[in-house]
């Protein structure tokens, strides 16, 4: 069991997930998965393919249902879900859309499209570096552009709970470097919590205040690192003995799960 305090936004208690399968079996993606997240955390997720990264988002975001376990919202289990925002690997985005009506994809979904929505989805144009490109349809954006609408897409109502599953994962390596630190950017200005999931370790250890180090499917938590490394972290973090050692500690945790099954 975690332990629990005031400021916990986030609580998993040991979650499992088994999936039926076609053949009439079932697969088990989570195993008593046990986790406090505190608020304004940024904590990365990292574990061999399979091992249930997504499932875990799927159900804190309500898209899956878990087959035990409970996953509590700061003190209460009610009313959470517009508290969340997802963000995908491939931003999904309508083509037909210019990039200012795909922020406005939900509001006008549910009707709410007024002065306050049509304010923020400038702001967050802005703040995402598109103002110039609001007018523009997604095929005349660069991949990294398109995942900066994706995020901006998950910020337009404001969640206080970011969740990421491999959002840069299918960008080229240098985008992919100063998207992260423009997420830490984001994040820094009013400190949402995020979980993000990757597959890269150097990325998680850059962006996150603890790493949960998954085992192979079924998942199990294997361990929770602390990265106490200063903010505001800068690329050139990554060559520092300190970075390199948390690195070398996640990578032999992965190592020595794989190697066990
Ligand atoms: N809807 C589903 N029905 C049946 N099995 C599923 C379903 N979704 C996922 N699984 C299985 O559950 C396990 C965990 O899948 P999940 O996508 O959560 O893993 P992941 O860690 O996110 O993987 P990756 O890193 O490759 O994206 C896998 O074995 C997968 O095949």
């Amino acid at each position: 069991m975690p332990t629990s305090t005031d400021t916990d936004v986030i609580r998993l208690d040991s979650l499992s997930m088994l999936y039926p399968t076609k053949s009439g079996g079932t697969v088990q993606a989570l195993d008593d998965v046990s986790l406090s997240v505190r608020s304004g955390e940024f904590i990365s997720i990292v574990g061999p393919s399979g091992c249930g990264k997504s499932t875990l988002l799927r159900i804190i975001m309500g898209l899956s249902r878990q087959t035990s376990g409970t996953v509590t919202f700061g003190s209460s289990e009610e009313t959470h879900r517009n508290q969340l925002g997802m963000v995908f690997q491939q931003p999904l985005l309508l083509p037909w859309r210019t990039v200012r009506k795909n922020l406005m994809i939900s509001p006008d979904l549910h009707h709410t499209r007024d002065a306050a929505t049509l304010e923020k989805a400038e702001s967050l144009l802005v703040m995402l570096g598109l103002e110039e490109f609001g007018d523009r349809y997604p095929n005349e954006l660069s991949g990294g552009m398109q995942q900066r609408v994706g995020i901006g897409r998950a910020l337009m109502h404001d969640p206080r709970i970011l969740l990421m599953d491999e959002p840069f994962g299918a960008l080229d390596a240098m985008t992919r470097d100063q998207m992260g630190l423009d997420l830490l950017e984001i994040w820094d200005q009013d400190r949402k919590t995020v979980l993000f999931v990757t597959h890269s370790i150097p990325e998680a250890v850059l962006l996150a205040d603890r790493v949960v180090v998954m085992t192979p499917r079924p998942g199990r938590l294997a361990d929770v690192v602390d990265v106490s490394l200063p903010r505001p972290r800068r690329l050139e973090n990554i060559n520092t003995p300190e970075f390199g050692e948390i690195v070398a500690h996640i990578r032999k945790l992965l190592d020595s799960e794989h190697s066990a099954h």
